[in-house]
C-alpha cells in the first residue's frame, strides 16, 4: 500500500521502480493499493501509473498488465471509517492474488502523518495478518532528536524495530552500496584506510535545482536537515565504520553506530569554526538567470534557511583521530554531483622533477552521480626523457560497464524491503545519534542571523566554506574536473 500514491514521489520514483522490478521478473505475486485523499477511480489511478512510467522510463511498452495490479482507494488520514474501507480491499486482494498475508505499507506522505497512520493500521486491524508486515517512511524522520523520539515511539506500538524500513535513498544508490566492497575487499585500501595515510576526506553533494515547489517543507528544514543529518552522515559512516564481522544488517548498523558515537560533537561557539552555512542569491545557471533563495515560492523574505553546508566533520577513535571528514552540500551550485574524495597523505620527499615542489597526492575518487566509478591518481614517470613524474588515473566506469542495468535506488530499496533485508535502511540508533548532532549546530544557526544570501546560483558556495579547508592547509578537489596539478 502506497500513502500519498497521487504525491510526487509515488509518481516520479516509485510507480517507475516498481515498474522495473516487475519487468525484471522480481514481482512474482502481487498488488499495488494507492491511498490518497482525492478521489480516483481504478482507472483514473492506473493511468496516472501509466503516465509516470512512460514519463520516467520513455517505455513505450504495453503496460495494461502491469497496472491491472493497482488499485486505489481513497482515505484520510484521519478518518477511521476509511481504513475499514482499506482493510475490506486489502482482504479480497490478499485472496485474489494469494499474497500470504504480506502487507508492506509505504508512507509516501508529509511527516506529520507518520504517526497518525501507524496507529490506524494497528487500531483498525490492517497490521493483523498472517505474513509479514513492514512499514516503509519517508524521510525526514522528525525534525530534531525530540520529534524523531515522539515518532518513533508512535510507529512501534504499531510495528516491531525489525518491521520498520527508514528510507535513505542514498543507500539505495549503487556506488554508496560499493564503498564498502572496495573498502573490504581491495588489499590495496584497507591496510591504508586510516589516519597514518590518509590526509582527509571531502564528500560533496552538490544540486543545480533550487528549492523548486518545495519551499514550505525546505524553509522548516534547511541543508543541515534535509541533507547532513542523512545522507550526508550515512556517507560518512560507510567511509569510515571498522570492518563488520559479516555483512548481516545487525553487524553493519553496529559498526555504523560506533562512527555516530565516535563524532566529535560540535556546540555552541565551536559550531562554526567548523560548520559554514550558506544561502544562494540570484545568478546565472545554464545561461538562465534564476532568482535567489528568499525569492522562490512559499519561501520568507527574510529568510535564515540554509542552502548550502559545509564542514569539518572529527571522528574520535583510534582509526582516524586527526583526519577531517570534509562534507559540503546545496543547492543552486554549479554542477550536479556527489563525490567522494579520498586524499592520502604525501609521500615524505619529491625526488623526480622539480624536487623543491610535492607530488601530487594521489587520490580515490567515488564517483557517486551523476557518473558511476572509482578513479585512482597515482604518480608515474612520464613517457621518454627523464624521470619527470606525471598524475596518471585509473578508472572504471560503472555506467559504461553496466549502464543498461543500474537499477534506480528506490528500484533496490523496495526489493530490499519485499526480502526483508533492512540493511541499507536506517536504523533507530542511527537516526537519534545523527539527529543529536545535528540538533546542536541548527540550535546555534537557529539564533543568529546568517549573512544571507552569501553565494550566488551556479558557485560552489560561500568563500568561507573554502577557508574552512584552507586554513587547515587543504582545498576543495573540483567535483567536475579533477585533473588539478598541484605542483604548478
Ligand atoms: N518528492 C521527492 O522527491 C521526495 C520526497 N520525499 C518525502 O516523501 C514524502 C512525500 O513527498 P511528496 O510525494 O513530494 O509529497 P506530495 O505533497 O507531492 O504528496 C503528498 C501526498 O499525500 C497525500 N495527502 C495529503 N494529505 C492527506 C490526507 N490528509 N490524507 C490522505 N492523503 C493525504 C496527497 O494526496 P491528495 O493530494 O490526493 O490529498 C499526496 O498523495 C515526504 O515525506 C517527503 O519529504 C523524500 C525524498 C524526495
Ligand atoms: O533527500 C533529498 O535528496 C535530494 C537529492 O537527491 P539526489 O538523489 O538527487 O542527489 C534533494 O534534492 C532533496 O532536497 C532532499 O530532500
Amino acid at each position: 500500500m502506497i500513502f500519498g500514491a497521487t504525491g510526487d514521489l509515488a509518481k516520479r520514483k516509485l510507480f517507475p521502480s516498481i515498474f522495473r522490478l516487475y519487468e525484471r521478473g522480481k514481482l512474482d505475486k502481487f498488488a499495488v493499493i494507492g491511498v490518497a485523499r482525492r478521489p480516483l477511480s481504478n482507472e483514473e489511478f492506473q493511468q496516472n501509473v501509466v503516465d509516470s512510467v512512460k514519463s520516467a522510463l520513455g517505455d513505450d511498452k504495453n503496460l495494461d498488465e502491469f497496472v491491472s495490479h493497482f488499485y486505489y482507494q481513497s482515505l484520510d488520514v484521519d478518518d477511521s471509517g476509511s481504513y475499514t474501507d482499506l482493510k475490506k480491499l486489502a482482504d479480497q486482494i490478499d485472496d485474489h492474488y494469494d499474497l500470504e498475508g504480506n502487507r508492506i505499507f509505504y508512507l509516501a506522505m508529509a511527516p506529520q502523518f507518520f504517526g497518525p497512520i501507524a496507529l490506524h493500521l494497528k487500531s483498525d486491524g490492517l497490521t493483523d495478518v498472517k505474513g509479514y508486515k513492514r512499514l516503509v517512511i519517508e524521510k525526514p524522520f522528525g525534525h530534531d532528536l525530540e520529534s524523531a523520539k515522539e515518532l518513533n515511539k508512535q510507529i512501534r506500538t504499531a510495528f516491531a524495530e525489525e518491521e520498520i524500513y527508514r528510507i535513505d535513498h542514498y543507500l539505495g544508490k549503487e556506488m554508496v552500496r560499493n564503498i564498502e566492497v572496495i573498502r573490504f575487499a581491495n588489499a590495496i585500501f584497507e591496510p591504508l584506510w586510516n589516519n597514518r595515510y590518509i590526509s582527509n576526506i571531502q564528500i560533496t553533494s552538490s544540486e543545480v535545482l533550487g528549492v523548486e515547489e518545495r519551499g514550505r517543507y525546505y524553509e522548516s528544514s534547511g541543508a543541515l536537515r534535509d541533507m547532513v543529518q542523512n545522507h550526508m552522515l550515512q556517507m560518512v559512516a560507510l567511509l569510515a565504520m571498522e570492518p563488520p564481522i559479516s555483512l548481516t544488517t545487525d553487524e553493519i548498523r553496529s559498526e555504523k553506530v560506533r562512527v555516530f558515537r565516535a563524532l566529535r560533537q560540535i556546540e555552541g561557539d565551536e559550531v562554526n569554526e567548523y560548520f559554514v552555512r550558506g544561502q544562494y542569491g540570484e545568478g546565472t545557471i545554464d545561461d538562465k538567470q534564476v532568482p535567489k533563495y528568499r525569492d522562490e515560492p512559499m519561501v520568507d523574505k527574510e529568510s535564515n534557511t540554509e542552502t548550502f553546508v559545509a564542514g569539518k566533520i572529527m571522528i574520535d577513535n583510534f582509526r582516524w583521530a586527526g583526519v577531517p571528514f570534509y562534507i559540503r552540500t546545496g543547492k543552486r551550485m554549479k554542477a550536479k554531483s556527489t563525490k567522494i574524495v579520498v586524499q592520502f597523505k604525501d609521500i615524505p620527499m619529491n625526488l623526480y622533477y622539480q624536487t623543491e615542489k610535492m607530488l601530487n597526492p594521489n587520490l580515490l575518487v567515488i564517483h557517486i552521480q551523476p557518473e558511476e566509478g572509482i578513479t585512482l591518481y597515482l604518480n608515474a614517470k612520464k613517457a621518454g626523457g627523464k624521470l619527470d613524474a606525471q598524475n596518471v588515473k585509473l578508472s572504471f566506469a560503472n555506467t559504461g560497464v553496466h549502464a543498461m542495468n543500474t537499477p534506480e535506488g528506490y528500484e533496490k530499496l523496495i526489493y530490499d524491503c519485499m526480502r526483508g533485508d533492512a540493511t541499507n535502511f536506517t536504523h533507530w540508533d542511527e537516526v537519534a545519534y545523527s539527529w543529536a548532532f545535528v540538533d546542536k549546530i541548527s540550535a546555534v544557526w537557529e539564533k543568529t542571523k546568517g549573512d544571507f544570501p552569501n553565494y550566488q546560483a551556479g558557485s560552489m558556495g560561500p568563500d568561507a566554506a573554502d577557508k574552512l579547508l584552507e586554513k587547515d592547509g587543504f582545498f576543495w578537489w573540483p567535483v567536475t574536473d579533477l585533473d588539478v596539478d598541484i605542483c604548478k
